[in-house]
């Protein structure tokens, strides 16, 4: 090759290891950003390491197309964040580098400009500062400010947690540092964006997030590479942005499940945000009124430090929750009496109420009621939903659509009848209840994109409803100041599943709706509708007492030695039929025991199962679930497991994943 190349890997976003040898400039160094010709086209990739691979001869080696000699290399830490995570859960790296550089960006042919703002932001901050309640100020004296921590932020709703990180990055940017700042949905962007706005106007901010405009995100990724940014805000992805100068992490809704990455590799953003912290040496705060018991179960060991914010900021004590039996005291199409009542007076005082149903649609079912047909989906074993908006059944898991038959297709009696309640009913319900109300339903049907969820978010703030149906997106983070009833119903759903976190997940999304009543002016009211007033989790609930609550379970959990316990993975396969997915994960099992007993690892191989919801998508899904009571020798066998798995045969038509601490199982 000509004078002043030699070769270097440079890793690629492709699905499989993605490390290739190319030539490159005697200069470059790893971290770099390069595009090098690729099959026909040509890859964005990084310069991985100036090690060759001595099995491919020079002569096919090609030289790099361009080096993006503008952006400084990526960091060493956040090279290895990527090696740590394809490490962990055992992901080709090739596409846990997809996970960080952005499809846009990929694309480009040429490398972007800076947009020379090079100097680091000044951080005047403007705006009044509110006066920390006692609380605030007692929990910022509590969170070590030098090298690494993980602090546990434990404030009830409505504490203040927003305030006391604000402070911290306000810290953070005070030292010519950046701040990484992660929300669990989209949906809680623009409140935060907002906040940070206001408090750091001379800050440079950007917010990432899978709705953002591609070239926006593309955008961002760049200046925050060169090291433009202040504070990084975004969901689970942003946990991959670059930095170079990092200096705070913090994850809000730290127990929330949707910083868990379901496609392509399986992460979580929270634990990986702790790594990152961990290897920048710098604090990690993980704020909830509701942890998870993982992290609960941290500060019980040590690991983490737990700080607890115990009043409302506003001073106005949390809302009274009160349980009403509807064995006793029936509900009514959906809403018994007493909430009704309570719903009448909170109107009346120009006060806003919140019903709380975590169920889409019209109906969860149609049925037959002279034979007991029921609709079900053709590609996946779920019943269909009825949906008001545009009278047709809907699968909520693949998509499907079909308007309703006239007369049943088993029996031909006409009498099909929509059976149980959605968010689309209910509110039908709730508007013959009061006429005069202005309701707003707020659910994925009725808001679709985060700029109709911006101007809902306003329209409720500005007093423009009175009376709200949601589902969980309206549970979690929002401030709604005139907001002083809520009502729950059929929050029995996750008593008796047989899922690990099914009571866990209840009891957080309890607290958190409940969180919403009265944060402001007035107290709150919570009424939740149940027909097991007497199960020790709706006392701990209406005591709200979540240490209580996490206290029995994390017992349960123990004696059952059931994650936080114990160490879990999960082996998923699927195909047309459900017969060679098993056969595959039968196999699995096989050469799994086999390297176990091989090597004395004390890991559990179970048997292979179909899964829950068998059939997804016209595909058959069957899982076999790993356990070990330490992680070390968990991942020292997974490691060696998927070598072999890797070499089963399979019908090409099958596709399996392996999935590290699945939170369901
Ligand atoms: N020191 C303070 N003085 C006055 N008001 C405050 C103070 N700190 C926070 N607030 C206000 O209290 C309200 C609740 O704060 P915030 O939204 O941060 O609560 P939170 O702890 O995140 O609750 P949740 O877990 O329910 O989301 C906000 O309206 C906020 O502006
Ligand atoms: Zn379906």
């Amino acid at each position: 090759m000509s004078e002043g190349m030699r070769r270097a890997q440079v890793l690629l976003p492709f699905p499989g290891e993605g490390l290739f040898d190319y030539w490159v400039p005697e200069a470059v160094v790893p971290g770099q950003i390069v595009r090098v010709p690729f099959g026909r086209g040509a890859k964005l990739g990084i310069v991985w390491s100036l090690k060759a691979d001595p099995s491919v001869p020079d002569e096919r080696i090609k030289p790099v197309e361009a080096i993006w000699e503008g952006l400084p290399p990526l960091p060493e830490a956040d090279r290895e964040l990527l090696e740590f995570t394809a490490r962990y859960y055992l992901a080709p790296l090739g596409e846990v580098v997809a996970a960080m550089l952005p499809p846009a960006l990929r694309r480009r042919k040429r490398e972007p400009r800076s947009k020379g703002r090079g100097e680091e932001g000044g951080t005047v901050p403007a705006g009044p500062l509110p006066e920390l309640t006692e609380g605030q100020r007692a929990a910022l004296e509590a969170v070590p400010r030098d090298g690494f921590s993980a602090t546990l932020l434990h404030g009830i709703t409505g504490s203040g947690k927003t305030e006391v990180y604000l402070r911290l990055v306000a810290e953070c940017l005070a030292q010519g540092r950046q701040a990484l700042l992660l929300v669990p949905e989209i949906a809680l962007t623009p409140q935060l964006t907002e906040r940070v706005h206001a408090r750091f106007p001379s800050a440079r901010i950007v917010c990432l997030h899978s709705e953002a405009p591609a070239g926006e995100r593309s955008a961002a990724f760049v200046a925050a590479m060169r090291g433009e940014i202040d504070v990084v805000l975004g969901t689970r992805l942003a946990v991959f942005a670059p930095f170079v100068r990092l200096g705070l992490v913090v994850v809000d809704e730290e127990h929330d499940p949707s910083y868990k990455q379901f496609e392509g590799v399986p992460y979580s953003a929270r634990d990986l945000a702790v790594w990152r912290a961990r290897r920048w040496n710098v604090p990690i705060v993980l704020g909830s009124a509701t942890p998870s018991l993982e992290s609960w179960a941290s500060c019980e060991a040590g690991r983490y430090r737990r700080v607890a914010l115990s009043a409302r900021a506003s001073g106005q004590p949390l809302p009274t929750i009160e349980l009403i039996d509807t064995a006793q005291t029936p509900a009514e199409e959906g809403v018994s009496a007493p909430l009704a009542q309570a719903i009448e007076a909170t109107l009346a005082r120009g006060e806003q109420a919140l019903v709380f149903l975590n169920r889409r649609g019209y109906a969860p079912v149609v049925r037959c009621g002279h034979c007991g047909w029921v609709s079900r989906c053709p590609n996946c074993s779920v019943n269909l939903v009825f949906h008001r908006d545009d009278g047709r059944m809907h699968c909520h898991h693949c998509g499907y659509r079909e308007t309703p038959p006239r007369s049943c297709p088993e029996c031909g009696a006409l009498d099909l009848q929509p059976v149980g309640r959605g968010t689309q009913r209910l509110e039908e319900r709730l508007q013959a209840l009061f006429p005069q109300a202005r309701i707003a339903r707020i659910d994925r049907d009725a808001v679709r994109t985060l700029a109709q969820w911006e101007t809902l978010l306003e329209e409720v703030r500005a007093g423009r409803y009175d009376l709200l149906v949601g589902t969980q997106m309206m549970a979690k983070g929002h401030d709604f100041p005139s907001l002083t009833l809520v009502g729950v119903i059929g929050a029995d759903a996750g008593l008796y599943a047989a899922e690990v976190r099914a009571t866990e997940r209840m009891f957080q999304q309890l607290i958190q709706v409940a969180g919403r009543a009265g944060r402001a002016g007035a107290p709150g009211r919570v009424l939740v509708q149940t027909e097991f007033p007497q199960h020790p989790l709706f006392r701990e609930l209406a005591a709200h007492d979540y240490a209580a609550f996490a206290a029995r379970t994390l017992a349960e959990r123990r004696a059952l030695r059931l994650p936080p316990f114990a160490f879990q993975a999960l082996l998923r396969a699927d195909d047309e039929a459900l017969e060679p997915a098993l056969a595959f994960l039968e196999a699995a099992r096989t050469t799994g025991r086999e390297i176990a007993g091989r090597e004395g690892w004390p890991v559990k191989v179970f048997d292979p199962v179909p899964m829950r919801l068998v059939r997804l998508a016209r595909r058959e899904r069957a899982q076999l679930l790993v356990e070990g009571g330490r992680r070390p020798a968990l991942h020292a066998f997974l490691e060696r497991w998927v070598e072999a798995l890797r070499g089963l045969p399979h019908p090409r038509s099958l596709r399996w994943r392996l999935e590290v601490d699945p939170l369901e199982t």
